[in-house]
């Protein structure tokens, strides 16, 4: 499949994004946000868009807005019928934040005009950097592949999924939590295992047709298994993050 990993300034972790893609023997490649822009390239000529994380735009305003705004003005139309084609998109952290700007994420009923929830400041009021526990809560094209529980690290201020009580039984209903947080011995997170206070400890969500993901921590930091920290203790063939990746590519096989 053809694989975009979109860039603006700011955006991190497109390097480890692509050499994944690469190792599943995808076409990939990085498309700064400016080639859409003079239409050097175009987005209907991809299969997968990645937005990867970040800070880009020095996460003024609030973090991803400004990428959004861009990319809404740049490439709205485009980013809808990529999404009606069934085509997939992918946001790990800022570009999560980027796809509920949007309203890509959670879009209960279609893609929504305004944001229809939001990725707010971490309740500790600090920016939370460590490796968390994750259940799979659904079944998508981004998690057939994936055990029932995960370890993926995180790495953000603003990741405390809010929304309003009738978009959350949307979500609910429409099976849309795609990873929770848990706790290590797999309960219900508190803090610091859900570090930032998400409702529901939502740490991933779909949008309803199930090709849109929109997810905290980062698949692709744990990609390969000596990027795990107990590596040299625990036997992996793959890093947790790989089964993300690989239920993706093989969807359409
Ligand atoms: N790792 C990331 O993508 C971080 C996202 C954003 N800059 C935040 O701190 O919330």
């Amino acid at each position: 499949m053809r694989v975009a990993i979109l860039q603006i300034e700011g955006t991190n972790c497109e390097e480890e994004s692509y050499t994944a893609f690469k190792e599943l023997r995808q076409e990939v490649e990085y498309l700064h946000l400016n080639l859409l822009k003079n239409r050097r390239k175009v987005l209907e000529n991809y299969d997968i868009l990645f937005i990867p994380g970040g800070f880009s735009a020095g996460d003024y305003v609030r973090a991803g807005a400004i990428f959004a705004a861009r990319l809404k003005a740049i490439a709205m139309r485009e980013l809808k019928n990529f999404v009606d084609e069934g085509k997939i998109i992918i946001g790990v952290c800022n570009g999560f934040q980027v796809l509920i700007e949007l309203g890509l994420l959670p879009a209960v009923d279609g893609i929504s005009e305004k944001p229809e929830a939001a990725l707010m400041i971490n309740d500790s009021n600090k920016f939370e950097c460590r490796w968390t526990y994750l259940k799979k809560e659904n079944d998508s094209i981004f998690t057939k592949d994936v055990p029932d529980i995960i370890s993926l690290p995180v790495a953000h201020a603003e990741g405390k999924f809010v929304t309003d009580k009738k978009i959350m039984e949307r979500i609910i209903e429409n099976k849309q939590i795609a990873f929770k947080y848990i706790e290590p011995d797999g309960s219900k997170a508190h803090y610091p295992w859900n570090p930032n206070g998400s409702m529901e400890d939502i740490a991933a969500i779909t949008n309803p047709q199930g090709n849109v993901l929109g997810i905290m921590p980062h698949p692709e930091r744990a990609f390969f298994p000596y990027q795990h920290p107990d590596w040299s203790r625990k036997e992996r063939a793959r890093g947790d993050g790989f089964w993300i990746f690989k239920s993706i590519i093989e969807r359409k096989h």
